[in-house]
């Protein structure tokens, strides 16, 4: 059976309602501003986007400003930024819903970069400019500017990501980015496709089949978050959390872990902050038991690993001692140029060796075990100088970080495949020519399919995980246009705000695969657009995890668009909420029906 969330089952109401058809493609111009937002592609229609930017920009809307508002301006009024004007129906709404439709709000009335008042003298800085966001992000953690911190982002991930560089900062974070950046090279992706991406989405066809044939509906969001699982547990750990076909403590634990992050982010009253008192509170004790059972986990996974690791050293340096063929140079076979392999901890050592040893040689593909490509394998045998808490902690960031970004950014590219049939059959067009008969693109497949690519990349344009970034100021600082940042500031990069700004995007509000240029140029990304465009943030800090996660999504949705087709259950009202994701509110509940013809009997019998 497959899993559905406890979310709301779709209501009977007509297919309009569900969102509007976009405007039809027009090629970008970033340059030329447009100040009015176009029709949206959204799942529900929302007055307050129908605004233009006040053309008097910052200050001018403060007829009736919230108290919170009042009090900033008051304290704040040396400083240079504009403060939006918050009221209190706002903050119920930044509470509550999509965050991210206030932001722009207010970037709307206060221009692209505003206070936003969240107490009597605290803010937070909003940023809806490249310019301005390129400055900050590039002004984290780098060596010769280092301006910035993740402040609030890091108090309340603590709990799950303890040590893990996800939220390191300094030293600590440089040493761990370096030691599991290589972990990501390119053999291992070539792995993933071929062992991971593309039999876990074929797995998940394979349960979606029975929905198509009984034409049930299927909430795409829960089945995009079980595969996302299933598939970062193996790639991560080599675990098969199972989530499609089965529910487990772990599987919840991970749940909960990650609900309480995002709760913790927008709580009023932040018991969290006093461990002895929120063991006494029912939602927090849930949370660290979860934190727990994740971690006890991950130490099991990574003792076993060690233990294996270990194992295969002793026996291959063993015999290759024996044999005295593993260290003969082909070019020089004498003795004096013979070189053993450096003695380790866990090697049973029978050289004496009495000069020092060449420093550790492989590049990183060497580490990766063909058997078990995991990270965590490639981590160990790579026998970095590293203690066991740390690694936990850098490889529960790295699944935390890897899950709920990628199954969002699948529920919402399939959302508008699905709201723009013209464009789903551009997508299934280049699928079909591009895998034949076949069910499951290889590499080679992967770089042809640019189209399938090119709508993952607008949808985290329109659709970004997370919407906002966070950021403290270290110490002063002044962005670019002359806005001064105090020390301790903390900063809010709305990306969601610099992809929807008519003054970035032109038809900035409408699905346009096409709007990145020729297919057979670049994949759009921070550099190439100059912070127009940063899904995966920018600078130093940026998601080590970017190519995965597009390979990931583009292996996904080609298996299940091949075969496929998706309708949206009629009358479903989608909503959207904020946590470190963009979420459905009631779920996305989909019909299916299997696209026969498309797809060649030997082939499905094959997979
Ligand atoms: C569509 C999917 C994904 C999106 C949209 C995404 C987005 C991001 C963003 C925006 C950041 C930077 C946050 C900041 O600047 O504060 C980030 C960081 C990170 N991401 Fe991703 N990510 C995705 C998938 C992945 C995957 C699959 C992995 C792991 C395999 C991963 C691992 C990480 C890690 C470890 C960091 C922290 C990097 C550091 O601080 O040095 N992400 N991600």
């Amino acid at each position: 059976m497959l899993q559905f969330t406890k979310q709301q089952k779709p209501a009977g109401a007509s297919r309009q309602q569900l969102g509007r058809r976009v405007a039809p493609c027009r090629p970008v111009k970033p340059s030329a501003p447009v100040r009015t937002p176009v029709v949206r592609a959204e799942p529900e229609d929302d007055q307050s986007f129908g605004k233009s930017i006040d053309a008097k920009g910052a200050g001018s809307s403060f007829t009736s400003p919230g108290w919170l508002t009042q009090l900033n301006l008051l304290w704040g009024g040396k400083s240079n930024v504009p403060v939006a004007n918050a009221q209190p129906d706002d903050i119920k709404e930044l509470l509550g819903g999509a965050l991210f439709k206030a932001l722009f709000k207010w970037m709307q009335e206060s221009g692209p970069v505003y206070l936003l008042p969240t107490g009597p003298v605290s803010s937070f800085l909003v940023i809806s400019d490249p310019a301005a966001a390129k400055h900050v992000l590039r002004g984290t953690d780098n060596p010769t500017r280092n301006v910035y911190e993740k402040g609030l982002v890091a108090e309340v991930a603590t709990f799950l990501f303890g040590k893990g560089f996800a939220i390191a900062g300094g030293e600590n974070w440089r040493v761990r980015r370096k030691a599991v950046g290589p972990s990501l090279h390119r053999s291992y992706l070539e792995a993933m496709v071929n062992r991971v991406f593309g039999p876990s989405a074929l797995f998940a066809a394979d349960k979606l089949r029975e929905s198509a044939r009984s034409g049930a509906p299927v909430n795409m969001e829960a089945i995009f978050s079980q595969l996302t699982l299933d598939i970062i547990g193996k790639s991560v750990f080599n675990y098969d959390f199972n989530s499609l076909t089965t529910d487990s403590p772990l599987i919840q634990a991970v749940y909960t872990a990650l609900k309480e992050t995002e709760q913790r982010a927008t709580d009023l009253l932040p018991i969290w902050k006093y461990p002895a008192l929120a063991w006494f509170v029912p939602r927090q004790r849930k949370a660290y038991e979860a934190v727990e059972l994740i971690r006890q986990t991950t130490n099991d996974l990574i003792r076993k690993c060690k233990e294996m690791v270990d194992e295969e050293e002793v026996r291959a340096a063993s015999a290759a001692v024996e044999s005295g063929q593993e260290y003969m140079n082909e070019a020089d076979p004498s003795i004096l140029r013979f070189s053993p392999p450096p003695c380790r901890d866990a090697l049973p050592c029978r050289n004496t060796h009495a000069l020092p040893l060449p420093p550790f040689p492989s590049p990183p593909q060497e580490y990766m075990n063909e058997a078990d490509p995991s990270i965590l394998r490639f981590l160990i045998a790579a026998r970095e100088e590293v203690d066991s808490t740390q690694l936990r902690d850098d490889l529960l960031s790295m699944l935390v970080a890897g899950h709920e970004t990628t199954g969002s950014a699948l529920t919402w590219t399939l959302y508008l495949l699905v709201q723009n049939p013209d464009k789903m059959a551009k997508a299934v067009a280049e699928v079909d020519a591009v895998l034949g008969d076949r069910l499951t693109p290889t590499m080679a497949d992967y770089g042809q399919l640019r189209y399938v690519m090119r709508c993952v990349n607008e949808s985290m344009r329109l659709y970004p995980h997370p919407p906002v970034l966070l950021r403290r100021a270290m110490v002063e600082d002044e962005l670019p246009g002359g806005f001064k940042v105090g020390v301790g500031q903390d900063v809010m990069i709305s990306v969601y705000n610099i992809h929807h700004s008519p003054a970035v995007w032109e038809d900035a509000e409408a699905f346009i695969p096409e709007r990145f240029g020729p297919l057979d140029g670049p994949v759009p990304n921070e550099q190439n657009t100059d912070f127009k465009y940063i899904p995966f943030s920018g600078g130093p800090r940026k998601c080590v995890g970017d190519q995965f996660a597009l390979m990931e999504a583009v292996v996904a949705l080609t298996v299940l668009i091949k075969q496929f087709d998706f309708e949206l259950v009629q009358g479903h009202k989608i909503g959207m909420t904020t946590g470190a994701t963009i979420h459905t509110t009631n779920g996305l509940y989909m019909t299916l029906k299997e696209r026969k013809p498309a797809v060649a009997p030997a082939a499905l019998a094959a997979a």
